[in-house]
């Protein structure tokens, strides 16, 4: 549910935001890629050193040493990958690679702390975390006296008191924001609505401001209710206005559309490598019927990067997500890219039911099927059905190499061709892992 509230007068962003979709300027010059800021040999935060914050265990050793051992953590728990199908891993930038912050509010309206809550419910601050890409580490200071200026008090656990719990901030590579406040209730959505226009001011490329209300005493950070605060055309969503690398080539532009409460791969750059990747290993799939085009299927699709990339290398798409705003969001970005209903078309569903053999509506079994679930990966059934299908090739993109090695077990007639790491996480266990399967 997303309903808008504000004194209803344009801001002065008006205009721009919804010029930027009609026309789209040349991208920012000097946007972070995958191996800029540096080589990092030793730990660069204070709150790691201090052990102040534990999210980036793997701090300490050089990116190369930590992106290694990742590469032998995941080979290891993947052993339907032959040795000579991994690819050399896609590394990230040790720092400044994060498009979004979430964070936990706690402390007082007065001196608020934005960043982890520990177990005893005290807060740390981590407005100086360096992951955060430049234009969230400015604007979080002032957000926060933003917080201090309206009063705003931060939800206590223990206690049940307060109305904010957390502020989620996105970044796009054109340094536009969308600011997004937790809150228990409506009770202080006048205020931030009165007070937009200065925020505005303080913060010149804040393009969406929302609140979600999350009334339960819960673990879940966003509830069901979001209300937009921007309220003119084009203000509910950002533009992440993505560089697609090509070895031989200049590259290219993939334009996505972000509203708020839709997933978005958090680390742009490397993103945009594992979208490029996945384009170009689907360059030698043959459509089953002569001299059609090659149909394509992306499962748990978002806002469609996988979908989008491959429409606009002349395939035939259809994007299947559960999230309704994330659907809206693709449908809008193919619109942008000029891409028809033929082209590529997207459904808000959920992809776990669905069975590749029997889609007669859309053509019949794909040529390719594109996967990029949860973590939980795929899981049984939809894996069952993917064996059964006939189906001969499938490209997974999955963040928890766990699920992906029981979802690739109960998919046995499909052969691992090649695989590659994202070093979508630095610092931590975590990463992406791009796969390639075919049917022998
Ligand atoms: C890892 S994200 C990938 C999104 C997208 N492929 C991308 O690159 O941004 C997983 C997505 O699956 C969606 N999802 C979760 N459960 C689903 C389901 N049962 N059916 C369809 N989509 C689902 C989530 O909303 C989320 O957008």
């Amino acid at each position: 549910m997303t309903k808008a509230l504000g004194p209803g007068k344009p801001g002065p962003r008006a205009s721009s935001c919804h010029a930027r979709h009609a026309d789209i300027p040349p991208p920012r010059k000097g946007r972070p890629g995958i191996t800029d800021n540096g080589p990092v040999t030793a730990a660069f935060c204070p709150l790691h050193v201090s052990g102040a914050c534990r999210s980036c265990p793997h701090q300490d050793s050089p990116v190369a040493e930590q992106l290694a051992a990742k590469q032998a953590r995941v080979a290891a728990t993947l052993t339907a990958v032959p040795d000579d199908a991994w690819l050399t891993p896609v590394p990230s930038a040790p720092m400044r690679f994060r498009n979004k912050a979430k964070m936990a509010v706690s402390g007082t309206s007065t001196h608020p702390v934005l960043g982890i809550l520990g177990p005893d419910g005290v807060g740390t601050d981590l407005r100086d975390c360096p992951l955060h890409v430049e234009e969230i580490e400015r604007a979080l200071p002032v957000l926060a006296r933003t917080i201090t200026r309206l009063g705003l008090e931060p939800y206590d656990v223990a206690g049940r008191r307060g109305e904010l719990k957390h502020l989620l901030v996105t970044a796009s590579p054109d340094g536009d924001l969308m600011v997004r406040w937790v809150l228990r209730s409506h009770r202080h959505l006048p205020a931030l609505c009165a007070d937009l226009p200065r925020l505005r001011r303080e913060l010149e490329t804040l393009a969406v401001m929302s609140a979600n209300i999350q009334p339960v005493h819960q673990a879940v950070i966003e509830g069901k209710e979001e209300v937009l605060l921007t309220q003119e055309p084009g203000a509910d969503h950002v533009l992440m206005r993505l560089h697609l690398p090509d070895a031989d080539g200049p590259g290219r532009e993939l334009p996505l559309l972000l509203p708020t409460r839709s997933f978005f791969q958090t680390n742009t750059a490397v993103a945009e490598h594992l979208y490029a990747t996945a384009s170009a290993w689907a360059g030698d799939v043959t459509p089953i019927r002569a001299g059609e085009p090659v149909r394509v299927w992306d499962l748990f699709c978002g806002v469609g990067g996988f979908a989008l990339a491959l429409a606009a290398a002349g395939r035939r798409v259809h994007g299947v997500e559960i999230s309704a705003p994330a659907i809206e969001g693709a449908r809008a970005a193919a619109a942008l890219m000029g891409l028809s209903e033929q082209d590529v078309s997207f459904e808000a569903g959920d992809a776990r039911v669905l069975d590749p053999a029997g889609a007669q509506a859309l053509g019949g079994v794909p040529d390719l099927l594109v996967v990029n679930p949860p973590r939980r990966g795929i899981g049984a059934d939809l894996a069952g059905r993917i064996a059964a299908s006939g189906i001969r090739r499938v490209l997974y993109s999955s963040c928890h190499p766990e699920s992906l090695a029981r979802d690739l077990s109960l998919m046995a007639p499909l052969r691992v061709r090649r695989a590659q790491v994202f070093d979508m996480f630095p610092h931590t266990d975590h990463t992406e892992v791009l796969v390639d399967l075919v049917r022998d």
